[in-house]
């Protein structure tokens, strides 16, 4: 037991630690009270554990809380908990030493090279309590044992090379820390600046903290909270905490776990999509935590960013305290818990179609482009993603939804593909030319309203093997689905004659012009040379040139009347039957959702008309 006070060196590689700390940490100075609260409640729960296990414990009646005091003349700052404490040795070996050897190792290395973004990382290790003097030109530490009567002791350093230990006056159970602070860190004695850090850092830390007496975190951690203790109005109250919300989120997933990783998650998707009503990209909205301990407000990283729409808490305790934002980007923990944590939203998202899929489709709606974003980008999940996809198609009511899944269930024995359509709108397309040929076979189409459905659906190519086809694909190769020659067609000859003509008459507008094989009510049908209509299409929209439609392939149903007429035109050598040629061309386009250039055909019509009226 010691009765008077002693001067020790600190160990070198705290030297060089607290040399780093003071000089070149740490952008953001007031974390360093992020980490002085959570010794504190971290002592807190140590002692609350011993007590739960029997041991005994002094000072029963202290209340477990942590009080923080700030003096505004003195300028000081004042941490008090009630905690396990310290013994002598217990000080010496926790504030003036570092144990583990391969922190040791990296503060050499990270002193030998003293590059900036190299020091980041050093956050990695636990700078912990000595963060303190990032803030404090002397910390002064009032500290007595949980097992120990009347003996107490002081440990004082002005964080350069040493420190002092004296016996202390008799006190209760825990630790007293007081900041002298910093010139530069006057602002860190006043009452609103600890009160706005608590709030950003500390809110969910499970004591009370108490600040100039006045209790600032109100806030329970729920996501470390057992599923029946939580009531729905726990949940409202919390998602409109954290979110800022002022309604009720449209779903939550609240899950833990321990393997492959240790996770606390509790997630929920608000009811609106700003981004749909043109509020801008929403940014991300949920934070990393440690043990109740913010790491990172609103991580850009721990969520992939399609699904930045969440709002929520990850935490994990495997995450170190002090990990900076660098090294938050890079560390292979934190794509672990990115791709967990996405993983088991997306699973979630599947039973919530099946067990509530009005409410699904309520999500579906609001938040369908977050998904097809992610099954457009992100290839780690973009199977789960396509699970999730609905869709309308041939054979729904306008409004109900269907999955692949689905699709793929009720196909056709003889059908091999799953096959789509985009256009606008479910009227455009059930009133073009593409379905006819899968309505008369009793075929299934997914109608694609957007042009990343189409996008997805020509990067992935395939669900479940079957393989993913446009139909205003040019060479749908439906095989012996395709028609037969009506009676009522043209002759073979007059066809073949009649496509040469076009060709000639269409020019460079068409790469090709054949019978078609698949049309039964329409006249003709365009196809895209490249691909299909709706990248054609998007190609325009991409590249601003409205009057430039591209070529196209033509088909023309050689059993329609108006084709029939078209041929008796061309064979009596009629001047109109290339205006006529020329409109059932660009019809054509049109019903393909092309966008063709409106000036040439306003007069062709007016000249169409001027006939038809006689
Ligand atoms: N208020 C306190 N009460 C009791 N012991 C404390 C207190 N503050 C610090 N300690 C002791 O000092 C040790 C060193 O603290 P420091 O903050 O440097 O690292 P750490 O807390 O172990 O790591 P990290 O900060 O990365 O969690 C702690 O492990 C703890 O044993």
């Amino acid at each position: 037991m010691s009765t008077a006070g002693e001067t020790k060196e600190f160990q070198t590689e705290i030297k060089q630690l607290l040399d780093i700390v003071i000089h070149s940490l740490y952008t953001e100075r007031e974390i360093f009270l992020r980490e002085l609260i959570s010794n504190s409640a971290d002592a807190t729960e140590k002692l609350r554990y011993t007590q739960l296990s029997g041991s005994e414990v002094k000072d029963k009646e202290t209340p477990l809380e942590i009080q923080i005091n700030t003096d505004d003349t003195n300028h000081t700052l004042t941490i008090i908990d009630a905690g396990i404490g310290m013994t002598k040795e217990e000080l010496v070996e926790n504030l003036g030493t570092i144990a583990h050897s391969g922190s040791k190792e990296f503060i050499k290395h990270l002193t030998a090279k003293g590059d900036q973004k190299d020091l980041n990382l050093i956050g990695q290790f636990g700078v912990g309590f000595y963060s303190a003097f990032m803030a404090a030109d002397k910390v002064t530490i009032f500290t007595r044992s949980y097992h120990v009567e009347g003996e107490s002791f002081i440990w004082e350093s002005d964080g350069v090379g040493s420190y002092t230990i004296t016996p202390g006056e008799d006190q209760v159970r825990g630790t007293k820390m007081v900041l002298q602070l910093k010139e530069d860190a006057y602002e860190f004695a006043k009452e609103e600046t600890i009160k706005r850090v608590i709030k950003q850092y500390s809110s969910f830390v499970p004591y009370p903290i108490l600040v100039n007496g006045e209790k600032v975190n109100t806030v329970d951690a729920l996501w470390t909270k057992n599923k029946s203790e939580i009531s729905e109005e726990d949940y409202t109250e919390f998602y409109k905490f954290i979110a800022n919300a002022f309604d009720e989120p449209l779903l939550r997933l609240h899950f833990s776990s321990d393997a492959p990783i240790n996770i606390n998650t509790l997630l929920f998707v608000p009811k609106e999509n700003m981004e749909q009503f043109g509020f801008g990209r929403t940014e991300p909205g949920v934070s990393l935590y440690c043990k109740k301990v913010l790491i990172q407000e609103k991580s850009p990283v721990v969520l992939p960013e399609w699904l930045r729409f969440l709002r929520g808490v990850i935490d994990s305790e495997e995450l170190p305290l002090n990990i900076s934002r660098e090294t938050l980007q890079d560390s292979a923990l934190v794509s672990k818990l990115n791709k967990v944590v996405t993983s088991r939203f997306l699973k979630f998202l599947d039973g919530q179609a099946t067990s509530d899929p009005e409410k699904y489709k309520e999500f579906w709606e609001k938040f369908n482009f977050f998904l097809k974003e992610g099954a457009a980008n992100d290839y780690t999940h973009q199977k789960e993603l396509l699970k999730l996809l609905r869709f309308e198609s041939s054979n729904t009511a306008s409004g109900e939804l269907v999955s692949l899944a689905d699709y793929v269930g009720r196909m056709k024995e003889d059908q091999t593909s799953v096959y789509y359509v985009n256009g606008p709108s479910r009227e455009v397309i059930e009133s073009g030319p593409y379905l006819e040929v899968f309505k008369n076979k009793g075929f299934e189409v997914i109608y694609t309203y957007a042009a990343i459905d189409d996008y997805i659906f020509g990067l992935v190519r395939e669900y479940e093997g079957k393989k993913l086809i446009s139909a205003d694909e040019a060479d749908l190769n439906l095989g012996d689905e395709q028609q037969e020659r009506s009676e009522e067609a043209l002759s073979e000859e007059d066809a073949a004659a009649l496509t040469n003509w076009l060709k000639e008459v269409l020019g460079t507008k068409v790469t090709e012009v054949r019978e078609s094989k698949r049309l039964v009510d329409s006249p003709a049908v365009v196809f895209s040379p490249y691909g299909t209509n709706s990248m054609q299409r998007m190609m325009q929209l991409v590249n601003k040139d409205f009057n430039n439609v591209g070529p196209s392939v033509l088909e023309i149903n050689a059993s329609h009347p108006m084709i029939k007429r078209l041929d008796a035109a061309r064979k009596n050598e009629d001047a109109f039957a290339k205006i006529a040629a020329e409109q059932i061309f660009e019809n054509a386009q049109i019903a393909a959702g092309l966008i063709v250039d409106p000036r040439g055909m306003v007069n062709r019509l007016n000249e169409i008309l001027e006939r038809a009226l006689g």
